[in-house]
């Protein structure tokens, strides 16, 4: 947990691994006699910048359960480990979004994390009760929720600290900032940090009047990034959407916006039973739609095709480094069209390498 001492063999292997990889920084062994003794001094060590940079590019390659590793020496590293207030962590995360691409002329999106204050053992730290920088709100109304019900409970929260939404289906929840010491401070993203695309259909023009529309940028703000023992407790970080994850289960899941019955009649389907296959016809056209609508709008995407075909690229990179790459299938493989993706077709190595990123332990309200 983030709050136990260093344990100085996860240093010294992180440095030595960095230092392997980086001829460039030089020796490991005189940072190593810093390190261990500002272990002995201190219980905790501070980070070089370019240690930090490419811990967290490590973090991400050993991301067992992502599918878009094969970019992973692109990402773009911003050091906050110097903020202290709420203020200034909040302005910080709307700079992230728009360094992200995700700004009102963006599209362009890129692969970002912002990396704030270690947690120092036996002391708080800051938190954000999100679970990503952008969400959209779940209104409980008698047995109904309006908009997303995997946010039912936080969007609750919210309102009992006082926050209003507009009531619809697609309202940007608030980002809510703890520091040690306060109570917790809401935030509403200004409209310029957060970009979206309305939801259309290649040749269904009656799929404009269902009024879907998604945000351009996921950025996980939920889990904790461990480098050389130091925990990262705040450290969001985004990619681009990969379709499915919009298509298949954001709009498709039942205990989300639960659109394939909506879909499936409007197109005029026989729901009448299963093996009419309704479901599928109505999923594979959903997700036409999401990739469609965000190509139309320039705004970053891949479908599952593509991605798949990639991460096979980053597992014959990884084999020519000499490197194993840890991956969970039931994860990798795309929850649409599963069999005719690469990546179903084989076994991967299930590994719990360091660096990497986990649940943060605090589960928010
Ligand atoms: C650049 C484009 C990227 C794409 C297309 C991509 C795609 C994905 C997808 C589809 C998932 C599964 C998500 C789900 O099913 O809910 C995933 C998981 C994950 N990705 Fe990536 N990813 C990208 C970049 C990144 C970056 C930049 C990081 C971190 C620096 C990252 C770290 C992770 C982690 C930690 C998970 C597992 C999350 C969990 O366990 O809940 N990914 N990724
Ligand atoms: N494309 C992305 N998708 C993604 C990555 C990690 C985690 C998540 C969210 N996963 C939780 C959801 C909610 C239930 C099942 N999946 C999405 C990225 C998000 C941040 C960087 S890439």
């Amino acid at each position: 947990d983030p709050i136990a001492p260093i344990d100085p063999g996860e240093a010294e292997d992180f440095l030595r691994q960095c230092y392997l990889e980086n001829p460039r920084l030089g020796p490991v062994e005189p940072r190593l006699a810093i390190v261990r003794a500002q272990i002995a001094a201190t219980g905790s060590y501070v980070h070089t910048t370019e240690e930090l940079s490419y811990g967290a590019k490590m973090a991400w390659r050993n991301s067992s359960r992502c599918i878009g590793r094969l970019y992973w020496r692109s990402l773009v590293v911003l050091d906050r480990r110097r903020a202290r207030t709420a203020d200034e962590i909040f302005s910080l995360l709307v700079h992230h979004l728009q360094a992200a691409g995700g700004g009102q002329e963006g599209g362009k999106i890129r692969p970002v994390i912002s990396i704030f204050a270690a947690a120092q053992p036996g002391q708080p730290y800051a938190k954000l009760w999100n679970e990503q920088l952008v969400r959209y709100a779940g209104y409980r109304r008698d047995g109904d929720v309006v908009g997303d019900p995997r946010q039912a409970d936080f969007t609750a929260a919210m309102e009992g600290f006082g926050w209003r939404g507009k009531g619809d289906a697609f309202d940007i929840l608030p980002l809510a900032v703890e520091v040690p010491g306060e109570p917790v401070r809401l935030y509403e993203l200004p409209e310029r940090a957060v970009l979206e695309v309305p939801v259309t259909h290649p040749e269904f023009g009656w799929f404009a009047e269902l009024g879907l529309r998604w945000h351009a940028v996921p950025a996980i703000s939920n889990m904790r990034l461990t480098i050389g023992g130091v925990n990262y407790p705040l450290a969001p970080f985004n990619g681009w959407y990969m379709g499915s994850e919009i298509g298949a289960r954001n709009f498709a899941d039942a205990d989300r916006y639960n659109l394939l019955p909506t879909v499936a009649e409007r197109m005029g389907l026989d729901t009448s039973s299963e093996s009419t296959l309704w479901r599928d016809r109505a999923l594979v056209e959903l997700n036409r739609a999401v990739l469609w609508s965000f190509e139309k709008a320039g705004v970053r995407i891949s479908d599952h095709h593509t991605e798949s075909q990639r991460f096979m690229s980053h597992l014959r990179n990884e084999e020519k480094a000499g490197r194993q790459v840890p991956a969970d299938w039931t994860w990798i493989v795309p929850p649409i069209s599963g069999g005719i993706t690469p990546v179903f077709h084989r076994y991967y190595a299930e590994m719990d390498l360091r660096p990497n990123f986990y649940p943060n332990e605090h589960a928010c309200p």
